[in-house]
Parts: structure tokens; sequence; C-alpha cells
């Protein structure tokens, strides 16, 4: 029963999770708790077969108890029979070939949204601009973004998150399949700025994690955020996004997570740099992805094609080159011109 635009309100969309890594799971167990219809599906047998044998995703989220209503599977055309909903959940070098996979077997009027962040490597494309090529202008389209660890979902603890999508009829599907007695689903209608702020404060963690792993202190930590957050809302204006969707879940939220929590990732590979550890030895202890290594790139020529200047961002894309170290990254910074902290206002 696709979605299309005159669903009943009491109507609960049967929902297609793809990508069954820690985020993937903790949000398809979240909608089957919300009583939907809800299928999981991930390219690992092992992983797939564990989930419907014991309940459980015991490489990516394990210990953790997932709904049994909650069905998993490795077959694409199975997981996407009779799905109103999708929801892409891989990681961003995998969204193009995941919605070219998907693109055969969606339900006619079925929206897709994404939990993805980052751009397409190489491109450097936003993702709406590879959904709207790869899926066509007809398909309802939709990006799930904010302050959100996994594992925290799918233990159930209160989290707060925003969707955004230009159709606003499936924008509010979408927030209402995630909506519930833990979980706050917010709506807007900037896509650029809800993806740049999902994908640029992963770049930003680094920076504050290299910092503290360098001992460098908590006045440099809110230093690095605070103007990190410039950062964002510079490039964010620049490409015509609007600053209020960065000062909210989007941005400002997701990027105080990311910089402080150690559930992050990428914050974690900062860390590890910080303390000396190489990149190769970091990303093989995470053993999940870490979106920075290639949002660094991409956030870097994004800023030079609108011609604004990054300082953090751009230190933290040559640390993870390998071409400066975390020290002469400190050093270019605190050696920056004095300035205005707002030459100009952002909000005018
Ligand atoms: N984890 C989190 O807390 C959050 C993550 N996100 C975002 O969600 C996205 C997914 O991240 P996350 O789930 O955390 O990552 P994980 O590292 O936990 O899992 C990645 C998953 O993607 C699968 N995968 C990798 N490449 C492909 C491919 N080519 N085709 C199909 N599946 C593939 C992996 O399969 P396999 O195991 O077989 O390699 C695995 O299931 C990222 O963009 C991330 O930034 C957003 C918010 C919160
Ligand atoms: O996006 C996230 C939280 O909102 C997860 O962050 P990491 O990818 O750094 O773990």
């Amino acid at each position: 029963m696709p979605i299309g635009h005159q669903l009943d309100a009491t109507t609960r969309p049967s929902v297609a999770v793809l990508g069954a890594g820690s985020w993937g799971t903790a949000l398809a167990a979240l909608i089957a708790r919300h009583g939907h219809s809800t299928v999981l599906w991930g390219r690992d047998a092992g992983t797939i077969s564990a989930i419907e044998a014991n309940g459980e995703n015991p490489r990516y989220l394990p210990g953790i108890p997932l709904p049994g209503t909650l069905r998993a599977t490795t077959a694409l055309p199975e997981a996407m029979a009779d799905a109103d909903l999708v929801l892409v959940v891989v990681p961003s070098h995998a969204f193009a070939e995941t919605l070219r996979a998907l693109a055969p077997w969606r339900e006619p009027g079925a929206g897709v949204a994404w939990a993805t962040k980052g751009f397409e490597p190489g491109s450097g494309r936003f993702l709406h601009e590879v959904a709207g090529e790869v899926l066509g202008d007809d398909v309802p389209l939709a990006v799930v973004t904010g302050p959100s660890f996994a594992k925290e979902v799918a233990e159930g603890l209160p989290t707060a998150l925003t969707v955004h999508s230009e159709d606003a009829v499936f924008c509010q599907q979408v927030a209402d399949a995630l909506h519930g007695p833990a979980f706050r689903a917010y709506t807007g209608d900037d896509m650029c700025g809800a993806e740049l702020g999902g994908a640029m404060k992963n770049v930003l963690a680094v920076a504050t994690g290299v910092a503290d792993g360098m001992g460098l202190g908590l006045n440099a930590r809110a230093g690095l955020i605070t103007r990190g957050l410039n950062e964002m809302l510079r490039l964010n204006i620049g490409i015509g996004g609007r600053p209020e969707t960065l000062m909210g879940l989007a941005g400002l939220g997701d990027l105080v997570l990311t910089c402080t929590g150690d559930l992050s990732r990428n914050r974690r590979l900062g860390l590890a740099l910080g303390r000396g550890q190489s990149i190769e030895d970091a990303v093989r202890a995470i053993g999940q992805v870490v979106e920075s290594i290639q949002t660094a790139d991409e956030v870097m020529r994004l800023a030079q094609r609108h011609g604004i200047e990054l300082p953090i961002a751009e230190n933290v894309r040559d640390v993870l080159h390998g071409d400066i170290t975390p020290a002469e990254g400190l050093r270019r910074l605190m050696a920056r011109e004095r300035k205005a902290e707002y030459p100009q206002s952002l909000f005018d």
C-alpha cells in the first residue's frame, strides 16, 4: 500500500530500512517498536541471520535486544515488497549504488528518506541531488538528521532529531514513523542546510577530538565548537541554506553531541590522532564507518567553490591527509590574523 498523499492518519506505513549497521538497525528497531511493519535489509548474511535468529545485531549493537516484530533479510526485493516508506541508512560511499539497487523494486508512490550523513564522495554532490537524479523528480524525498547516537536510540533513551523535505506531507509521514514515547521528530524544509550540518559536524568532531587527544583543555574545546559552528553557518549561507537550520538539531545539536560524546567515531578518530596514533590504526580500532575522512575533502571543495574560508575544516583535512601534524594544525590556527569575531552579521 504505497503512501501516496492520501494516507489515513491512523494507518501505519510499512517501512523498509536499508543498511544493517548501527544506525540502520537502531532506526529499524525504533520504527518496529512504534508498530510499523518493518524490514531491515543488510548485505551481510551473518548479521542478518543473527538478527532473525537471536533478535540482536552482534556486530554493530551487541547486547541490545531488538523487537521481535522486526524482520531482517539480505534480499532487497523482499525488503522492498509492500514498503510504503524506504529509509536508506548506508554510509555515504554506498548511497548512490543503494538507490540504484532499490529503484526497480520501489512500490509506486513510496517515498525515500535517508539518515546517511555526508556527500557523494568524488563529486561532492549533496545526497538529495543524488537521490533526485537516480530516482527522478516524482519521488518524495526526505533527510533524517540530528544528534542521535545509534546505541542510545536502540536502548530507548530520549532523543530528538529533525526531518527535512520539500514535500511537507512526506516529511510528516517520516517524522510520524520516527516519533514516539522516547523520540521527538521535528520537521523542516531546508534539505541543503540539514545535509550540510550533518556532514560538517563530523569534520569538526575530529578537530575537537584532536584537541582533547593533545590535552589542550576545555577552553580549546569550547573555542573549536563555537568557531566550528561559525564555519558551518558561513558555508551554509554560501550555499543558500537557512541559518536557523544550523542553529537547531541538524547543526548546533549534532555538533555539540559529536564534539563532546565519546560514542562518536569521528571524535574518537580525532582523539587517536591527537594522541599520536596513525589514521590507519585508529580507523581499524573503531571498526565502523568514519564519514569525516571523505567528508573533509568534499567540505573543502564546496567551500572553495563558494570562496569561503574554513580554517578549522581545512586543518582537519590536512591532518587526515597526513600533510601536517596535529601540532602544526594548532600552530596554524593560533597564528591566524587578529580579527573581529563577526566582521559582518550572519543573519542579515
Ligand atoms: N551510528 C550512528 O550513531 C549514526 C550514524 N549516522 C550515519 O548513518 C550512516 C550509516 O552509518 P552507521 O550505521 O553508523 O555505520 P556502521 O559502520 O555502523 O555500519 C555500516 C553499515 O553499512 C553497510 N555497508 C557498507 N557498505 C555498503 C554497501 N556498499 N552496500 C550496502 N551496505 C553497505 C555495512 O555492511 P557490512 O557490515 O557488510 O560492511 C554496515 O551494515 C552514516 O552516514 C552515518 O554518518 C547518522 C546518525 C547516527
Ligand atoms: O551522527 C552521529 C550522531 O548524531 C554519529 O556520529 P559518529 O558518526 O561520529 O559516530
